[in-house]
């Protein structure tokens, strides 16, 4: 039998090294780097048996599976089956196996050795194995799978020799290729896969089997979540707890501030100006630095130890199950800090209906500019008790309307899925990062910067637009008698938007709220604060905190109600613009807009009249 040139194609899981044994093996220059899927298309050339005889070598997209998910995986079933047009069968096969991902490199070697081609196992990766502390067993491993296996690394040109001899010797031993019948599907795969890989370690350090083990408990399909909602839980319940003295003492700061001005300040608009919207307006929005900066604290250590990848690979199934791919994880995770850099990072997500649904949602993730919004509220209408077990309610309020957030966007990217946006999910397979200590220099900057975007957006934006507020809420001056909220500007507009909202349950100055709110959610704090302080009839009055003035003010359902509109209510204009250019028109932003708004009415609504029922 007369053979063509000789083919052998490079076949593994993403990020196995195929293509830096490619190029050690051709003295080409594929492009190599360390993340899933850089190679995306067949590429072939030259390498040398020892037999001197000249075989085509052919890199490969990487693959978990023959049954392909993305049009890169295709490729790779197609070159390895023969449907490939123009491109024989290869005569041989090398699977590419990272040493420190055997179990799941091992699920995808499984199914190709099946195919019966003449096929070499390359054990690569193996100097990493080694400074990490594990040895395998090459040869035991040989005896399991059934191939050759050489240990190789392939960024260090070590084994290549052993694996072009290797790859010679099975092709001379294989003339035909005789496909073996596979009757093991890919659960019988994945348990073989397991014993396999833990079979071929010879030893491991304390430090390597110790974070295998914790990955066994936080990735476990029900201890996993149990657990990754206990910590979220914690977080919430933290961010009240820890916040106080700081809040206090940054409150009495602001309040000492707003005694100084009135004591230097002759009486007039200048002082007004200065203590009813800087300092009782901006003012308001500053004593929540201390929550930003512990939720962040928490969202940069899980990030830093590498719990935060687990945390998406635990919430891949429930995303898929809502018809979304864990790829959204991370841009929605961006989210609960803006919606602006969330939407932004979809860009990673290949599918473009996965990928609009993904913007559409991410609204819905609490941006942490809600943070003042339901911290203020929560402050002022839910007492500060325990409800057993030592858990503070207003923790568990923070924490359930997160919850409601993110239960509302799975809700709602159900419906796209099923409806404007459709589509299947698609499967999401990451490699999970080693756990390590953070570094708290990390941790601090990372803090710092949050920190200073949130002083900024006091300093500029929030700023700005409750000094417009509060002028257009000092004029017109009211007549004698007349209510001055009432008689300026931003309350003839608020009495008017009243009308529409007062359906569910809210009053003028909430209505007042929320239209500079679309500039930056903070501002529904800070124009709130300004609106009390020159509705005041007395310095005492405009004195007070504000969580004073509103509990006086609103029933425990109108404040519901408003903390319901704000988990739903469309984020700020920068978000649509974003959104806008991430969509290339108007169209969905505009859609976006329109079903948020009807949400959070219709949250808002709920709420109000089930809490006016229940008699709270
Ligand atoms: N230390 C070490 N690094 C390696 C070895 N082999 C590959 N790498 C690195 O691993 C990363 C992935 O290598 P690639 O060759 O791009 O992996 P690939 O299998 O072609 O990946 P895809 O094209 O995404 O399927 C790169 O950063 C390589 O430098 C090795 O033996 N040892
Ligand atoms: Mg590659």
């Amino acid at each position: 039998m007369t053979r063509g040139p000789i083919t052998v194609a490079l076949v593994g899981n993403p990020n196995a090294g195929k293509s830096a044994l490619f190029n050690a093996l051709t003295g080409a220059r594929q492009k190599i780097a360390n993340y899933p899927g850089v190679t995306v298309e067949r590429k072939a050339g030259r390498m040398t048996l020892a037999s001197g005889e000249q075989v085509e070598l052919l890199d490969l997209p990487g693959s978990y599976s023959l049954d392909p998910t993305s049009p890169d995986e295709a490729v790779t079933r197609d070159v390895v089956l023969g449907h490939q047009a123009g491109q024989r069968k290869p005569d041989a096969l090398i699977v590419v196996l990272d040493a420190n991902n055997l179990e799941q490199h091992l699920v995808f070697a499984q199914e190709v050795i099946a195919l019966g081609l003449p096929t070499v196992a390359a054990l690569n990766m193996v100097d990493l194995a080694t400074r990490d502390g594990l040895v395998l067993d090459a040869s035991g491993l040989e005896a399991a799978l059934g191939v050759p296996v050489v240990e190789t690394v392939a960024v260090r040109r070590r084994g290549l020799p052993e694996l072009a001899a290797a790859v010679g010797r099975t092709i001379d031993a294989h003339p035909d290729h005789a496909p073996l019948p596979s009757h093991v599907d890919i659960v019988e795969r994945r348990v073989s896969a397991r014993a396999m890989a833990k079979a071929a370690i010879i030893s491991e350090t304390r430090k390597r089997r110790l974070h295998r083990g914790l990955d066994k408990v936080l990735l476990h399909p029900w201890l996993g979540p149990i657990i990754l909602f206990a910590l979220l839980f914690i977080v919430f319940q933290a961010v009240f707890a820890w916040a106080t003295p700081f809040a206090d003492a940054l409150e009495a700061g602001v309040g000492i501030l707003s005694e100084t001005a009135m004591a230097v300040i002759p009486a007039g608009i200048v002082r007004d100006a200065i203590t009813e919207g800087v300092l009782a307006g901006v003012g308001s929005v500053v004593v929540f630095l201390p929550q930003i900066v512990i939720l962040f604290f928490f969202i940069l250590v899980m990030e830093a130890t590498g719990y935060m990848a687990r945390a998406a690979f635990l919430m891949d199934r429930l995303m898929a199950a809502v018809g979304l791919s864990g790829r959204s994880f991370i841009p929605l995770l961006s989210s609960f800090a803006c919606a602006i850099p969330g939407i932004m990072a979809t860009r990673s997500i290949a599918d473009p209906k996965d990928r609009l649904t993904t913007i559409l949602i991410a609204p819905l993730m609490t941006c942490s500019a809600r943070l003042p919004v339901y911290a203020v509220i929560i402050a002022a209408f839910i007492p500060q008790t325990t409800v057993g077990l030592g858990i503070g309610l207003q923790g568990l309020v923070l924490f359930s309307l997160y919850i409601a957030g993110i239960v509302g966007a799975m809700l709602v990217a159900l419906v796209l899925r099923r409806s404007v946006a459709k589509g299947q999910a698609s499967g999401f397979i990451m490699e999970l990062p080693r756990y390590q200590w953070p570094r708290m220099k990390d941790i601090a900057i990372g803090l710092w910067q949050r920190a200073w975007i949130f002083l900024r957006r006091a300093g500029t934006i929030i700023f700005m637009v409750t000094v417009v507020l509060w002028l257009m809420l000092t004029f017109p001056k009211a007549g004698p008698g007349e209510d001055q909220i009432d008689a300026s500007f931003a309350g003839t507009l608020a009495n008017g938007l009243a009308v529409v909202v007062e359906p569910i349950g809210f009053n003028r100055d909430m209505a007042l709220a929320l239209i500079p709110a679309m500039a930056a959610r903070e501002v529904a704090v800070s124009s709130l604060a300004t609106t009390y302080a020159v509705a005041a009839e007395n310095e005492d009055e405009a004195a007070q905190a504000l969580g004073v003035q509103l509990a006086r003010d609103w029933s425990l359902p109108m404040a519901l109600s408003f903390l319901a509109w704000f988990v739903f209510a469309p984020q700020c204009l920068s978000t649509i613009a974003v959104a806008k250019r991430e969509t290339n028109g108007w169209k969905w932003p505009a859609f976006m807009l329109a079903y948020l708004f009807a949400l959070a009415y219709i949250a808002a609504g709920a709420t109000f009249w089930i809490a006016t029922a229940a008699g709270l």
